[in-house]
């Protein structure tokens, strides 16, 4: 891994952010503990976290346009249109007055991963990959309990084909350009949040 790389500000379609945003991409399969481990990464580093997942829930429930769109895609474990995602993303960055962020679970396809970096001209200092198998992740869906309607074997199932075949080419493409930190996530909280600590301190000390 490089040092950290600063986002460029150009939009392809013309836009400036308002900020020049230090950007890490958070990914790995579903349950493999990327909003937990960001929670953490919060607390030591002081980014703000964005979900792109709550923040499409949080669209849900707001009553928008979308609402049932997303609510369909979610159950069914598929990917919602860029352009939706990344008017999300970009509001909430925009909102906030920090100048680094977590984008956790996102992006999710190479579309995805296109689209933002042409829309936002954003591209991530570095990409944190949450490696877990799938029976550990199946079992901490199964009792993550917090009323998901994708935390169902069916969807759960779903979301693991999707994350094969359309967000682990992302990782490889991060990958191909050294970006990508893979963390072996099938230990306890703590032993990963030790492994991430270790990635964040050096980094963090040249970007403050
Ligand atoms: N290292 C760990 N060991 C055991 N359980 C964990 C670990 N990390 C997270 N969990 C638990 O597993 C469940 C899923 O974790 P979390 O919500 O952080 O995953 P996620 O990657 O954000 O999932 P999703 O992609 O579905 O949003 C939660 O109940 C969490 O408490
Ligand atoms: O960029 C994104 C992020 C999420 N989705 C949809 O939401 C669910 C749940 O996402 P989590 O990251 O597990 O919270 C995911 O299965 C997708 O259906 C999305 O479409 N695009
Ligand atoms: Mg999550």
């Amino acid at each position: 891994m490089g040092t950290v790389v600063e986002a460029s500000n150009k939009g392809a379609n013309g836009s400036i952010p308002q900020k020049n945003p230090t950007v890490v991409f958070v990914l790995g399969g579903p349950g493999s503990g990327k909003g937990t481990q960001c929670a953490n990464i919060v607390q030591h580093f002081g980014y703000t976290h964005l979900s792109a997942g709550d923040l499409l829930r949080a669209e849900i429930k707001s009553g928008s346009e979308n609402g049932t769109m997303i609510q369909n895609m979610i159950k069914e474990g598929k990917i919602v249109p860029s352009e939706v995602t990344i008017k999300l993303l970009q509001r909430a960055v925009e909102e906030d007055g920090n100048d680094k962020f977590l984008i956790d679970g996102f992006p999710r396809n190479e579309e995805n991963r296109a689209a933002f970096e042409n829309v936002t001209g954003i591209e991530p200092a570095f990409v944190l990959f949450f490696d877990c198998p799938e029976e550990e992740m199946e079992r901490r869906l199964l009792s993550r309990n917090q009323g998901r309607e994708d935390d169902n074997i069916e969807t759960i199932r779903k979301r693991f084909r999707v994350f094969l075949e359309s967000s682990l080419p992302v990782i490889n493409y991060y990958d191909a350009k050294a970006k990508v930190c893979k963390i072996d996530a099938a230990r306890p909280v703590e032993e990963v949040f030790e492994t991430v600590k270790a990635i964040f301190a050096p980094k963090n000390a040249k970007a403050d």
